[in-house]
């Protein structure tokens, strides 16, 4: 049976029945597909039982067995392999409509035919590449005992030479969830333009986050390359976003009333599980939708990426709230300067503007738990400090200290627990310390929170967004549904979202990053 010039048939393996026939939906095709394969965190699996469970469970694994290493990398394979339409249809692919030839500039040396700027489907990029001589190397990540070497593969983003949609035929949608973030206004471009070179006509923008797909009044905003030509020489997110309010079955719900075939979602850890629940609801549903994500988020807090758009904006920013507190540190006599940056549960933002800066003396981070009082506390260092040089400038993330403070249970519209105020806590803490022990102290806090995100992206951000928003239209139209887009290892990679959410990334105490912190601040461990 033939559609749109593709073939489309149900996987031999699955289960056949009348139920399961194809049926056409207006001028695209929808496809039911069977539902006897096993699933494994929401991923269809082989039949194959592992013995062993990795990285996540490494306690699992039997080093006795000689070959637990084969066995490791099976499962990280089966783990990291991306969940793709074919997994469920018998479809055969067309040539992409994507080509660069008529752009290219190198002269006609290489001919026309030789010429090929596609990604093959087996091209992987290594995730690790130290190999450590043993555990107590610095930094070191060991699967095994003896640290030994063990390839992590994950596979390469990138146009590939063969498509499973008829791009005149796609309509594609874009939606921005969660926080704001420098860049936002970057992918969204460049979905569009990407698409447009497919040859998409259809383009809509979801209003407000995932609220759009069901919030009466908030209509499809129709996007094209002249709409989005200059969206991303101003901060904030041209589509709007908001938290919480998200029903997976009445989202999909309604993107099968609106006969959407691609849905690129642009957020968080939180956006990132809701995208996969909607991937899955469309599988459930028989719906060829390919669900692809670009992960976004400030506090740099997604597995596996080197860094997500917006981070380094973000740092960028923050040095500035570190550079006026150190002025006004260095200027008042006792001068103290505190900054609190963003970072939940995560401290990336805190440490990297630390050390880029320079100009930090204390870096407290969620991950890296301290004392406020005593011999070895922070306020008995501020006060050596004062000593030594006469003031000292303090940088704290959101989720440092939580233990020290009274825990609120209430929690925001996407359910993330509502931290208390560490930074106000700080303030209040050296204020009234160095008032109880008599020495005068000038506190002056700096709270720039929103001020680092609500910014344009940075040269690096812009180029890392267009970058990720490309690839994740590469991604739809290359067959695939529920991975994301990342940076990985400084190479451009497609990641299943169920591998990169199990978790947040956080600082790991033991990394050579936070001991390079800790070189450049001089500070103590505050135990
Ligand atoms: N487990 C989940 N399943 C389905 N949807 C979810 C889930 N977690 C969060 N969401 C939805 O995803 C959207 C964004 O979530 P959230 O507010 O946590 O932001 P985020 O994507 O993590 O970004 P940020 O980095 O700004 O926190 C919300 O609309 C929320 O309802
Ligand atoms: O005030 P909002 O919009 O909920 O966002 C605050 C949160 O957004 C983030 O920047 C990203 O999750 C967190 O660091 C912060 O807690
Ligand atoms: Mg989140």
């Amino acid at each position: 049976m033939t559609f749109s010039g593709m073939d489309i048939a149900l996987k031999a393996s699955t289960h056949s029945s009348t139920s399961q026939q194809h049926w056409l939906h207006s001028t695209r095709y929808r496809c039911q597909y069977g539902l006897g394969s096993t699933h494994l965190n929401g991923r269809k699996r082989s039949p194959m039982v592992l013995s062993v469970r990795a990285v996540s469970g490494k306690s699992d694994l039997d080093f006795s067995d000689p070959s637990w290493k084969e066995k490791y990398q099976e499962d990280w394979n089966r783990r990291f392999s991306l969940p793709h339409i074919t997994d469920i249809y018998d479809l055969k692919p067309r040539l992409t409509t994507f080509s660069l030839k008529k752009n290219r500039t190198d002269g006609g040396s290489l001919s026309a035919d030789k010429w090929n700027g596609y990604v093959n489907k087996d091209d992987r990029a290594l995730l690790k590449v130290i190999k450590y001589a043993s555990p107590t190397s610095a930094g070191a990540e060991c699967v095994d005992p003896d640290c030994s070497w063990v390839e992590h593969w994950i596979h390469r983003a990138g146009p590939r030479k063969e498509i499973y949609y008829e791009p005149a035929e796609v309509k594609a949608a874009i939606v921005t969830c969660g926080g704001l973030c420098p860049g936002l206004n970057d992918v969204i471009r460049q979905i569009v333009f990407t698409l447009e070179i497919y040859g998409v006509k259809n383009i809509v923008g979801i209003q407000f986050g995932y609220r759009g797909f069901f919030e009466k009044g908030l209509k499809e905003m129709p996007l094209s390359r002249k709409v989005v030509e200059n969206i991303n020489l101003s901060g904030g997110s041209f589509l709007g976003v908001s938290r919480g309010g998200a029903k997976t079955s009445e989202i999909v719900d309604s993107i099968q009333a609106r006969r959407i075939d691609m849905l690129f979602v642009i957020g968080g850890n939180g956006s990132h599980a809701g995208a996969n629940a909607i991937h899955e609801e469309c599988r459930k549903r028989k719906l060829k939708v390919s669900v692809v994500a670009v992960p976004k988020t400030i506090d740099n807090d997604i597995l596996f990426m080197d860094k997500t758009f917006g981070f380094d904006t973000a740092v960028e920013e923050a040095q500035r709230a570190i550079n006026s507190a150190y002025i006004e540190a260095r200027s008042a006599y006792h001068g103290i300067g505190l900054v609190k940056l963003m970072g939940r549960s995560s401290g990336f933002i805190a440490m990297q503007a630390s050390l880029s800066s320079g100009q930090i003396d204390v870096c407290l981070i969620p991950e890296v738990s301290f004392t406020l009082d005593g011999e070895h506390g922070v306020m008995r260092h501020l006060e050596h400090l004062l000593e030594k040089k006469g003031f000292c400038v303090v940088c704290v993330a959101e989720g440092a200290g939580q233990d020290l403070l009274q825990k609120s249970n209430a929690t925001d519209a996407s359910g993330n627990v509502i931290l208390s105020d560490f930074g106000v806590h700080m303030q209040q803490k050296i204020k009234s310390h160095f008032k109880d022990i008599g020495v005068p102290a000038d506190v002056k806090y700096i709270d720039p929170t929103y001020m680092v995100r609500a910014c344009r992206a940075n040269a690096s951000d812009a180029i890392l967004c267009t970058v990720l928003g490309q690839n994740a239209v590469h991604g739809a139209f290359a067959g695939f549904s529920g991975i994301t887009s990342g940076i990985c290892n400084t190479h451009y990679a497609f990641l299943p979202i169920t591998e990169v959410i199990t978790k947040p990334k956080r600082v790991n105490p033991n990394s050579r990053m936070w001991h390079r912190c800790l070189t450049s601040t001089g500070q103590p461990d505050f135990h």
